[in-house]
């Protein structure tokens, strides 16, 4: 697969900062030299980057998510390894080649040419996925924009040969009108092409949200949604129970998508003064972990200014794969 970089113990070992004494997940994580050997191994969860802003530039967002993996990998590879977290259950697979599509899409300002170049990214997204989830096992994918919800979604489906069930803690539901792709409409292609069964966003903000995507939705009955807005006077706990009740609509069988925008004061391409706090978000995946989730995909945060998100997002995944409590 041309468009995929895979990693070498060597490439991993310049974000690691060595301790004697200790192990960091980054000196024992599992590399591949081969695609194909995903088959023969029996990690459960597979790690990948995609280092790309272009969709959220074509739906008018703030760029710099391309260079959240690269923040994401010297947070999570400096993890120490000890009884709470096992590197061995966990292959680092690579990043996903964007260099092409981003030189492309610098020398273009139109979002419908941009849609193109988003167009060829959900092919290579969706290649990486299904040969994942052939292979039996869980991607967890740091973005990049939401756009990459689509090749994530569909190349589930093609692995798993059936639609399946997502849940997105989002402010925004990314259901808009499939003229041409960007982050703002990865559910809306999923749904249209069938890939995307049962829908339920959580945490959608009343502000963002047009008139025509709260009228789809209301005459869905595949499609949940629970407001931010009435989650403002709930504990840790409560909010704990409704996330419980929203994955309950899924069959507790879903794709979980984390939009970094739902996160307060987090930076992202649509930043929010108002959202969950990286704790709530800790929580849900608690409860995540313990569920059938075909894929985890982490969206649209920025790294670059302030260590904590990078620090965060590595939280995030290692809460999500953590075998013991
Ligand atoms: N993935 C993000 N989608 C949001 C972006 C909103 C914004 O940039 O303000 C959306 O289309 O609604």
């Amino acid at each position: 697969m041309t468009n995929l970089c895979l990693y070498s113990p060597t490439d991993l070992a310049k974000y690691v900062t060595p301790r004697a004494g200790e192990t960091k997940l980054g000196e024992e994580i599992i590399t591949l030299t081969d695609l194909n050997d995903l088959e023969n191994h029996p990690a459960e969860y597979v790690i990948f980057g995609i280092p790309e802003d272009i969709g959220v530039r074509a739906n008018y967002g703030k760029e710099g998510a391309r260079s959240t993996w690269n923040d994401f990998l010297s947070s999570f590879l400096n993890i120490q390894k000890n009884k709470f977290n096992n590197p061995e259950n966990c292959i680092l697979l690579g990043h996903i080649n964007t260099d092409a599509f981003i030189t492309d899409a610098a020398k273009i300002q139109e979002p419908e040419k941009l849609g193109s170049i988003v167009d060829a990214i959900d092919d290579v997204v969706t290649e990486v996925v299904t040969k994942i989830v052939r292979a039996n096992k869980i991607p967890i994918a740091i973005g990049g924009g939401h756009n990459n919800a689509y090749g994530i979604i569909k190349g589930t489906s093609l692995g798993l040969e059936r639609s399946i069930n997502v849940l997105n803690i989002d402010a925004h539901t990314d259901l808009r009108a499939i003229n041409y792709r960007h982050s703002g409409n990865g559910f809306s292609f999923a749904k249209d092409r069938k890939y995307l069964a049962k829908y339920a966003v959580f945490g959608l903000h009343k502000n963002y949200t047009p008139t025509y995507i709260f009228d789809a939705m209301d005459t869905d009955n595949h499609i949940e949604y629970v407001l931010f807005e009435d989650m403002l006077h709930l504990s840790h706990l409560e909010k704990l129970v409704k996330y419980k009740k929203t994955s309950d609509f899924l069959d507790d069988y879903y794709g979980l998508e984390i939009d970094c925008d739902a996160i307060e004061n987090f930076n992202s391409s649509a930043i929010t003064p108002t959202g969950f706090s990286v704790t709530n978000i800790r929580g849900f995946l608690n409860i995540a972990r313990k569920q059938d989730v075909v894929y985890l995909h982490i969206c649209e945060a920025i790294t670059s200014q302030n260590p904590t998100i990078a620090k965060s997002l590595s939280y995030f995944v290692s809460d999500f794969i953590r075998r013991n409590p």
